[in-house]
């Protein structure tokens, strides 16, 4: 016997499960499968972001800076610190317990917004009356029909050709997350977001940690003042990145990993470490799926083929997330999913692609939106520019935290704001501010003359916007 939805959602990570509560509110019958086990076998609803991904490396990063604080950075405080200790059980035993915190509050959201869940793999069977046949593998095998389906399946680590994640010496962003002891010395292969924000969370626990990039550039999507200036402050912190390199041959052994690389000037280098983490990216997920068994189309890279509304080629089948084209990040997966959820109630979802914004979670922070300076120029826009250094923010100061600096970009003649970067403390907090300017399509004037509380981080952003007209007040 099958059970008829409104809509069956595969998929619980944040594009999901997310759809499946946003459809529960507008009145649907909603079901949402998902096969994430926790470590005792039961469901761990929130995908990639709460298992193994956002979650879990921000609980690291915060304990980690913490341990940095109390062993570099106290004493100008005039705190000092004897018999410090790392326990890093503890540490990891701390993260587990925060993502278990968002796997029950997920399936709390479930029962209070009447969403049935099913844990196990969700495959197409075939076009049903009254919908999509969909099984569910798992505890218990189940038939369900979904009149609507949203596929919301993920993405999995991209593996170097021929070095397969081992979790044990090659590590995939699961096994970064769950390194047991701090090891002596880390390789990393790709100085993305992972790479970066992975690799301060080890450095600062005490590792010697080298980064190798293939692109000649650093954070070559990141606004280039922007990524310099992280790059100063990654150095000073001595976290080794080496860019433009190829890497050859890895072997992995029992105690390790020997890299074989060629550096920027074409070098032959041989790099020795106690683990390896490849951080090259994500692909697509539609492993056992079944798309075959219903012709959902797939394009070249797996990903599954969807208009600008998440349509696929199939009728009443959508697709959101990190399974589908645009960024891979958690944020836009939930929008994506509430949209779809809104449009199959016959309203108008939409996600604007142009105010999505990006944070990179490491010391200092990285985050932006909208365009970067090397983007308008490609573009042929005139812009006006303002940035304003955090070394002259009170606030900042008073942190002990004076990196960096924030700077708006500006349509030269009608001061729209085109693009916000920040790198800097809270950045990712403070990218909000931008976030809501540029979806209300404001000027840098209107943030300008919008009263900021001092003293407060978010003044350095109101001075940027000063700034573009060169008339900041405090520098
Ligand atoms: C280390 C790391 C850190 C990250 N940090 C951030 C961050 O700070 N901010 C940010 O915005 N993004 C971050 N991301 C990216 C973010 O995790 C993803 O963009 C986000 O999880 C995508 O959501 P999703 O719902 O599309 O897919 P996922 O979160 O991958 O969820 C997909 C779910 O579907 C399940 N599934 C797959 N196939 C089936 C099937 N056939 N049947 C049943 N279930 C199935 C999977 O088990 C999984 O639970 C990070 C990623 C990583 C790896
Ligand atoms: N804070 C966040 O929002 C956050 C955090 C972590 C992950 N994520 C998401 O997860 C996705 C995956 O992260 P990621 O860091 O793996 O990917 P990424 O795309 O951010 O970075 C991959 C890096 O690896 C390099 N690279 C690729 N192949 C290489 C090779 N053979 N040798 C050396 N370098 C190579 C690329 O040039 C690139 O710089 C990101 O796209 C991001 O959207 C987001």
């Amino acid at each position: 016997m099958s059970q008829n939805f409104d809509v069956v959602v595969i998929g619980g990570g944040p594009g999901g499960y997310i759809a499946a509560i946003r459809a529960a509110q507008l009145g649907f019958k909603v079901a949402c499968i998902d096969e994430w086990k926790n470590a005792q076998g039961g469901p761990a609803p929130g995908g990639t972001c709460t298992n193994v991904g956002c979650i879990p490396s921000k609980a690291l990063l915060q304990s980690s800076e913490h341990y940095e604080h109390a062993g570099k950075h106290f004493a100008e405080h005039g705190i000092s610190v004897s018999g410090l200790g790392l326990d890093v059980a503890k540490m990891l035993g701390r993260k587990d317990q925060v993502v278990k915190q968002n796997n029950d509050g997920i399936l709390y959201l479930f029962k209070k917004n009447k969403v049935s869940f099913f844990h196990g793999r969700g495959s197409f069977v075939k076009q049903a009356e009254g919908g999509w046949e969909i099984a569910v593998a798992g505890d218990k095998p189940e038939t369900l029909v979904g009149k609507h389906v949203i596929v919301a399946t993920g993405s999995n680590a991209r593996a170097l050709p021929g070095v397969p994640f081992d979790e044990e010496r090659v590590l995939s962003n699961d096994g970064a997350l769950r390194i047991p002891d701090v090891p002596k010395k880390l390789a990393l292969i790709g100085s993305g977001v992972i790479g970066l924000e992975m690799g301060s969370v080890w450095r600062r626990l005490g590792a010697e940690v080298t980064v190798l990039e293939a692109l000649p550039t650093f954070l070559g999507a990141v606004d280039e003042q922007i990524a310099k200036e992280a790059k100063k402050a990654f150095d000073k912190q001595g976290l080794k990145i080496e860019l433009g390199v190829k890497v050859g041959e890895v072997k992995a052994g029992a105690k390790g990993v020997k890299i074989a690389y060629t550096n920027a000037k074409g070098e032959a280098q041989s790099l020795d470490v106690d683990r390896l983490i490849v951080s090259i990216g994500r692909v697509p997920n539609t492993n056992g799926l079944n798309t075959a068994a219903v012709g959902l189309q797939l394009d070249e890279r797996g990903a599954i083929v969807v208009d600008a509304d998440c349509r696929t080629n199939l009728a009443n089948v959508w697709a959101v997330g990190d399974v589908v084209r645009g960024p891979m990040l958690a944020h836009k997966a939930e929008e994506e999913g509430v949209a779809v959820a809104e449009r199959i109630a016959g309203q108008h979802g939409h996600v604007n692609f142009n105010t999505i914004p990006w944070v990179i979670y490491t010391h200092p922070e990285i985050a932006w939106v909208g365009r970067t300076e090397q983007q308008l120029k490609a573009d042929g826009v005139k812009y006006k520019a303002g940035t304003f250094p955090f070394l002259a923010n009170g606030r900042a100061r008073a942190l002990g935290d004076t990196t960096g600096m924030v700077k708006f970009l500006a349509d030269a003649a009608t001061d729209e704001i085109l693009g916000v970067h920040i790198v800097g403390p809270m950045a990712s907090e403070l990218i909000s501010e931008a976030v809501v300017a540029m979806e209300f399509r404001a000027s840098s004037e209107d943030i300008a003359r919008i009263c900021h509380a001092h003293p407060s981080l978010s003044e350095a952003t109101k001075e940027a916007a000063l700034a573009v007209d060169k008339r900041t007040l405090n520098f």
